[in-house]
């Protein structure tokens, strides 16, 4: 099986995504985990641009003990009127003291005499120049040709000149660039066969995604012959991106029969590293991301469910533990009663004959999504319906009334005042309590409420509190689905409410959150702490 070399350029390249700022704390934990994944290069930053990046070389060389990858600084080719021992940017490159370097180095004429404003000759002394004084220090080089196929396609001779003034200089590698990301397959797969028949060296490709084609054209590449890839975890990067290894290494390994991690073992870890990455740089993850996403391999119509509880092969192109993943069920007015019956079975519910109960709950389910509701994002209040409706549940507490009112003095003096007349633990209580808002106020009656019975209460708070306007025509007639999410620090879950009055739907997401805390996550600790 032929092997391909990934460098992951998640801290450089990935960092020049707008949006993307990373600590030097930040990158040694994703240089860690990347290691772990099992990739063979990671290009940790540019030493030349900024002290940060130079602060994460040395302190990588002293702390992380890497197992399968070499740590790579970024740099680029000496100034045109500088020698390369001369050279500030050269020196930094070296004094970040790391087994491999990428240099990147102009291949377009036009970018020779529009950026650089040289001539042609100086450009290709640049390259052979900075390539023998960082091979005379010892390090593997990986030339970074800017630009080639943009290149490749005006002037052919010179862009292939300038891959042989690396090779001549004695370059380990030379990556083919499609720097401004739009070339087609096609291209790449033409150019990098003609490269690979014209060059000694091995080959690498570094794509990016401004035609959405980044993936599309790595793999191109690789199948004409490139050894060695380029990307970033999730895609991150330079303007709309750049290939996104989430997506390369599992088609790389599981559908065209490269090998580019150390075992099968390891790509198991791709979905977890592809979150840790989107954690640690604090962007959002994008839940229909292939392979890794949220949804990848979330079933939500009724046929597909039906068809994947006989065989999963029926509506998923691998499986999901191959990455890392899993298989979701969505419960939705989409569903049949194979979605019903595949989550009641995930919540522990037992199912064996009771198809009639199963399918007045799917028919409450549809009632209750063209009302408004939608259980995909809320799994807690899902459960608890499933469960009042099979009669599975328990009720911790019984609500008998609950009144707020709302005093505007002015804006800045808004106070509520919540009642609430509650049955727990086989006593009526009747609790007053004040908020900065009617759903702070409702929060805090019902934790009041229930304290003296159910002390555990403390132990949860609310944590994001999200009101969406379903029918925006219908202006403040208009149905509005409020979505809690809460945590005892352990666990999160959110519930939903649906109503007119967005304070009664607020109600409604608050009660669900803390009837499923008591009923639900309480005795599932409980259990677990006694066992
Ligand atoms: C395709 C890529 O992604 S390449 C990587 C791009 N990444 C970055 O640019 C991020 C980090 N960059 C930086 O911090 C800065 O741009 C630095 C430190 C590299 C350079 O900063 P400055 O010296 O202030 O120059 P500035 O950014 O204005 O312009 C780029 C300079 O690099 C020169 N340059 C650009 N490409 C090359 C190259 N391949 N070889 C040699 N010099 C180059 C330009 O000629 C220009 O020099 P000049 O001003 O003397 O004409
Ligand atoms: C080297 C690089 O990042 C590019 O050409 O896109």
């Amino acid at each position: 099986m032929a092997y391909v070399y990934l460098l992951d350029t998640t801290l450089r390249d990935g960092t020049q995504g707008e949006g993307v700022s990373l600590t030097v704390a930040d990158k040694l934990k994703i240089a860690q985990k990347l290691d772990d994944l099992g990739v063979a290069y990671i290009e940790g930053g540019f030493p030349g641009a900024n002290p940060k990046d130079q602060d994460f070389f040395r302190t990588a060389n002293d702390r992380l003990h890497l197992k399968h990858a070499k740590l790579t600084a970024f740099g680029s080719t000496r100034r045109p009127s500088t020698k390369a021992e001369d050279d500030a940017g050269l020196q930094t490159l070296l004094g970040a003291n790391t087994p491999a370097v990428a240099i990147v180095g102009k291949a377009w004429d036009f970018h020779v005499t529009e950026a650089l404003r040289i001539d042609l000759g100086q450009n290709l002394d640049m390259i052979r120049d900075t390539v023998r004084y960082l091979k005379r220090h010892g390090r593997e080089v990986i030339f970074d040709a800017e630009h080639f196929f943009d290149g490749f396609k005006h002037n052919r001779a010179y862009a292939l000149a300038t891959l042989q003034a690396a090779e001549e200089a004695g370059v380990d590698w030379v990556a083919l660039c499609d720097t401004n990301g739009g070339s087609l397959p096609d291209e790449i797969r033409e150019i990098v066969a003609t490269v690979v028949s014209e060059v000694r060296v091995q080959v690498g490709i570094h794509t990016h995604n401004d035609g959405e084609l980044a993936v599309a054209n790595t793999l191109a590449a690789v199948q004409a012959g490139a050894r060695m890839v380029h990307g970033t975890i999730n895609g991150i990067g330079e303007r709309c991106g750049n290939a996104n290894l989430a997506s390369i290494i599992p088609n790389l390994e599981l559908k065209l029969g490269y090998s580019c991690l150390p075992s099968r073992q390891h790509l198991r870890q791709l979905t977890s590293t592809a979150r840790f990455v989107g954690e640690v740089a604090n962007l959002v993850s994008h839940s229909y991301q292939p392979f890794v996403g949220h949804s990848a391999f979330a079933h939500k119509g009724g046929i597909h469910v039906s068809a994947i509880a006989r065989n999963s092969e029926t509506y998923e192109h691998i499986q999901p533990e191959l990455v890392g993943n899993e298989r979701r069920v969505l419960i939705s007015e989409l569903s049949g009663l194979s979605n019903v019956q595949s989550q009641a079975e995930a919540f522990g519910i037992s199912v064996v004959g009771r198809s009639d109960d199963l399918r007045t709950l799917l028919e409450k389910i549809k009632e209750l999504e063209y009302l408004g509701y939608q259980f995909e994002g809320a799994e807690a209040s899902q459960e608890l319906l499933f469960r009042r409706t099979l009669g599975e549940f328990q009720q911790p507490f019984e609500v008998f009334s609950v009144r707020v009112d709302t005093d505007v003095q002015s804006e800045a003096d808004v106070t509520s005042q919540a009642i609430v007349k509650l049955g727990v633990g086989g006593e009526i209580v009747h609790t007053v309590c004040e908020g900065n808002g009617p759903v702070n106020a409702l929060d805090a009656v019902l934790r009041k409420a229930l304290a003296a019975h159910r002390p555990e209460i403390a132990h949860m708070h609310l944590t994001d509190y999200k009101v969406r306007v379903l029918d925006e025509k219908d202006a403040t007639a208009a149905k509005v689905r409020v979505l809690i999410e809460s945590t005892d620090g352990q666990r999160v879950w959110r519930t939903i409410g649906v109503s007119e009055n967005v304070v009664e739907a607020s109600w409604e997401a608050l009660v669900d959150s803390m009837n499923y805390y008591l009923a639900i996550v309480v005795p599932q600790r409980e259990l677990v702490s006694s066992t």
